[in-house]
């Protein structure tokens, strides 16, 4: 009771300052807050200054369309037009940084680095100077699933020298924007690209070939974030001193009972989702994770094949590729249980869901319609930390969706929840660095086209102008970024909807 008298008079006398030093879970000084978007999702001018064509352009130009809306990111939220209102928007949030993906087709028209489009390298340009002004950080993505057309003409991830092209576009981005670019994430999200676009129907470039096609596009991805980040090392850190990394969606997956099997077919589970990804790089020993390497050898010797369908890495393959990161980003979106019942698939025919054969029980939905959101994330570090050791982490990507308009009071609980989750992972001893909300607006969200929306700012996607408009969680978002601590009592005032850009930014 004393002390809560005390905490009172301290609010009341001092404001909420007071608050924040007393709690103890305040986020520390140097914690980058920032939104995350992606070039396809939000750029536009698809055909525009000499862009060439995308695996997502194909994909969405096709007649019928796969899309659910039927619509594409021809024009989106039309980033490419509007570098200061999007900047703008970062200075109302209060960002530290802002998480933001390069078009490899705007930057290099034909995917090779022989020819370099000059209008796409100065929009990039002018979006990270003017990022710079007011202090937001950028962090790069390389690669967010927009591959140039050419290149998937030629087998995209499928093809063994697809390093080479990756490392060759890499070599552009570090000449032109690692002067002033710091941190970049050669590729988001493994998984998607791989086990979505060549695993299945998923994603562009839509490889049906589940079974094989994942498991080649993952030893041709990791291997060609390793050659990105030998070439930073060995050309470019010495002079820019930046950091090197990449994004791996973890959701948490826990087994259903304490059963062995069940325990067996969690570890099946998120080897096949994102430790195929992750072992190799962040691995002790590198490679392909045993169980699942054991597990995939064995259905295909049932299968007939002479060989695992999952290729193997040689030694020196192996050495080459472990310990190729400086942080671990992670994309989180939900949490699922994990148990060993059969999963309904063909075993005589090759499958990723197949060789992971088990079944899912989504459990976030259920969990927030009673007691608000469950967010694991700290629960996702912690496994990573006990699996590969102490590495800074980043979350690259956190967010909800929700039905088009700006009352989005779930979403703004959502991130209370997550970002609460976040102060408990950083008191367990997790080195994170910091939070990229997705998204900073609404935009495309691939196979779900303009059905989905993520954004901390709606965009009137049938105004030719593309006007954005800041949601509740906008500024339930600015507000924890301007206290760095988490005011659950905090709603924002609904008949507010102008935000003011704060001094110092
Ligand atoms: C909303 C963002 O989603 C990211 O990708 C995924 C993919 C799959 C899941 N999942 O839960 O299965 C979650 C997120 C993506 O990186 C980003 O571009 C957005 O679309």
């Amino acid at each position: 009771m004393k002390r809560f008298i005390v905490i009172l008079c301290a609010v009341l006398l001092c404001g909420h300052a007071a608050v924040v030093k007393q709690s103890g879970r305040s986020f520390p000084k140097d914690f980058l807050f920032g939104t995350a978007t992606a070039s396809y999702q939000i750029e536009g001018a698809y055909n525009e200054d000499g862009k060439g064509e995308n695996i997502w352009d194909r994909l969405t130009h096709q007649v019928p369309s796969p899309i659910k809306d039927q619509s594409s990111g021809d024009i989106a939220a039309d980033s490419y037009h509007k570098v200061e209102r999007d900047v703008e928007m970062m200075r109302e949030l209060g960002l530290d940084a802002y998480r933001f993906s390069l078009s490899w087709s705007r930057i290099l028209p034909t995917g090779f680095s022989n020819q370099i489009n000059p209008a796409g390298v100065d929009y990039y340009n002018r979006l990270i100077n003017e990022m710079l002004k007011y202090n937001i950080q950028p962090l790069v993505t390389l690669y967010h699933w927009d591959l140039p057309q050419p290149l998937q003409d030629l087998g995209g991830f499928a093809s063994p020298l697809f390093g080479q092209w990756f490392e060759d576009y890499a070599r552009v981005v570090y000449t032109n924007f690692g002067d002033r670019v710091k941190f970049f994430i050669t590729f988001n999200e493994p998984r998607e690209i791989c086990n979505e676009g060549y695993g299945g129907t998923g994603f562009a470039p839509v490889v049906n070939a589940t079974g094989i096609g994942e498991y080649l596009c993952a030893k041709h991805l990791v291997t060609a974030h390793a050659k990105a980040y030998h070439l930073y090392n060995n050309e470019f850190r010495a002079s820019q001193g930046g950091k090197v990394g990449i994004t791996i969606s973890v959701n948490w997956f826990e087994a259903e009972t304490d059963s062995e099997d069940d325990k067996l077919a969690a570890i099946w589970f998120r080897q096949g989702s994102w430790g195929i990804f992750s072992e190799p790089i962040f691995g002790l020993e590198g490679g392909f994770p045993k169980e699942l390497a054991e597990r995939i050898a064995e259905k295909s010797a049932q299968q007939g094949f002479p060989r695992s369908r999952l290729p193997e890495f040689t030694d020196e393959e192996r050495e080459y590729i472990r310990g190729t990161s400086d942080f671990f980003g992670i994309n989180h979106y939900f949490n699922a249980r994990v148990s060993a019942t059969t999963y309904p698939v063909n075993p005589a025919v090759p499958s990723l869901n197949d060789d992971v054969g088990v079944d899912l029980i989504f459990e976030s939905k259920r969990a927030e319609s009673t007691s608000g959101p469950v967010v694991k994330l700290s629960n996702v570090m912690l496994l990573l930390k006990e699996l590969y050791g102490d590495w800074d982490f980043y979350i690259t990507e956190n967010g909800m969706s929700s039905a088009p308009g700006v009352d989005d009071t779930a979403r703004g609980l959502y991130y209370k929840a997550a970002l609460e989750n976040c102060l408990d992972a950083i008191d367990d001893g997790i080195k994170l660095k910091g939070y990229m909300a997705w998204s900073l607006m609404d935009n495309f969200e691939w196979m779900q086209g303009y059905t989905s929306r993520f954004g901390l700012y709606a965009v009137d996607f049938e105004d030719p102008n593309r006007p954005r408009t800041p949601k509740h969680s906008a500024f339930v978002y600015k507000r924890i970024i301007k206290d760095r601590f988490i005011d659950h009592a905090y709603v924002p005032d609904a008949s507010v909807s102008v935000m003011t850009i704060d001094e110092g930014h």
